[in-house]
């Protein structure tokens, strides 16, 4: 009898996130990593630094890490999982090549990996694959064994992730003055991209049609929205809206902003709105500085009651998706047949990113897709 639960071909997790500066010194070397060869305008980068500094240097995200490591931890030992759990990131320490040096050191060989970005994008999937190819590289070439690496599914819609979104969505609603919770409007907002990297994310039959990245949140917002008229008897309107663009301003990205967006609102006689975060796995620093700061700012101005409601995080809800994923992604590469759990109507996301699947401007060797040029 086969196991059908275990986690084996893996002997390990790998949690890769994208880092961030923990103090004042670490600001503009972290900027200077992550923008790196990316023609990312200087004044831009001051602006960006300006936000960090704001809080201290430190972005939130290195300990929102910390705390999803445990809750991963926890869960695994209750459900009797014994995987161990490593994190390294992309743009700061812990970075993804000490990490994986280490892994290989402590014997591990075949890895799975959750990205901290639950959609697809260049930005959120192949420059994650890419980071990857460049850290398998460098141990090869140190002459270390190459471990396989497989990432696991894109989960925007998977109920661990969803589910504790429409419950922050249901929390923010009720948090409104009561005399504006009926009418307020649901801004599900994400990170802006370039036009051009939108309509190219997915596979490639998704392109030109405007792509799988703002299909995929779609696809998110509906399923809460739906929900929460479910759960409150009210049919809010909503809308997908953008924020946190950069590059230069002559390049299309995703519009509109969530700045514009309230202000728009506002002038219909909008009476409130609940701004859902849903392209962000945790409270990041474009949600404390962009959506805190800024478009709750902005809101004030106009007199517009705002509220934001919470990311997943480290919700217990979110670790036991995250062991679903193992499992499920473990028990398929063992040639069983799975079940795959999703909401909305895009269905599961692929295993394998297939060739041509959100193209780099300039092509790169990526791991973990179809054409990685790792096993
Ligand atoms: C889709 C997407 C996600 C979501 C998926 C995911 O989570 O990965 C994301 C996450 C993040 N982006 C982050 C920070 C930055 N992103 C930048 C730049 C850019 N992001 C882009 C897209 C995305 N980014 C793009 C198209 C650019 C411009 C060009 C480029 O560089 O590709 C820049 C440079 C300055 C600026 O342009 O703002 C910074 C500092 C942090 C850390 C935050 C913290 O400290 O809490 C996180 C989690
Ligand atoms: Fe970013």
């Amino acid at each position: 009898m086969p196991d059908l639960r275990g986690p084996a071909p893996y002997d390990a997790l790998l949690l890769l996130s994208f880092g961030g500066p923990e103090g004042p010194d670490d600001v503009v070397p972290f900027l200077a990593n992550v923008t790196r060869g990316r023609g990312i305008p200087e004044e831009r980068l001051k602006e960006v630094g300006k936000h960090y500094f704001l809080f201290g240097g430190v972005s939130p995200i290195n300990g929102q890490n910390r705390d999803l490591l445990d809750a991963l931890r926890e869960d695994f030992a209750e459900h009797g999982l014994g995987l161990p759990v490593y994190w390294g990131n992309r743009n700061w320490a812990p970075y993804l090549t000490d990490t994986l040096r280490e892994m290989v050191a402590d014997g591990h060989r075949r890895i799975a990996v959750l990205a901290t970005s639950a959609y697809a994008s260049y930005s959120g999937c192949r420059q994650y694959r890419e980071n990857l190819a460049d850290s398998l590289a460098a141990l090869e070439a140190e002459g270390l064994p190459v471990p396989r690496v497989d990432k696991l599914r894109h989960y925007f819609n998977h109920p661990g992730f969803v589910r504790p979104m429409t419950d922050g969505v249901l929390a923010s609603l009720a948090d409104l003055p009561e005399d504006v919770r009926a009418g307020a409007r649901l801004v599900f907002t994400t990170h802006s991209v370039p036009t051009a990297a939108a309509d190219t994310s997915g596979p490639v039959e998704t392109h030109g049609d405007g792509g799988s990245y703002v299909a995929e949140h779609l696809d998110v917002a509906r399923v809460i929205a739906g929900a929460v008229r479910e759960e409150t008897g009210v049919d809010h309107p909503w809308d997908l809206v953008y924020q946190s663009r950069s590059g230069a301003p002559h390049i299309p990205w995703l519009e509109p902003d969530i700045c514009d967006h309230l202000e728009t609102l506002h002038g219909e006689g909008v009476p409130a709105a609940v701004m859902i975060p849903i392209g962000f796995v945790s409270d990041h620093m474009e949600v404390l500085y962009d959506l805190d700061t800024e478009a709750t700012a902005k809101a004030a101005e106009l007199g517009l009651p705002v509220r934001r409601s919470a990311t997943v995080g480290a919700d217990p809800r979110f670790a036991a998706a995250v062991r679903e994923l193992v499992l499920e992604r473990a028990a398929a590469e063992r040639g069983l047949p799975v079940e795959r759990c999703a909401l909305g109507a895009l269905g599961p996301s692929h295993d394998l990113c297939p060739v041509g699947c959100c193209p780099a401007r300039a092509p790169k060797p990526a791991a973990a897709g179809a054409d990685s040029p790792y096993a």
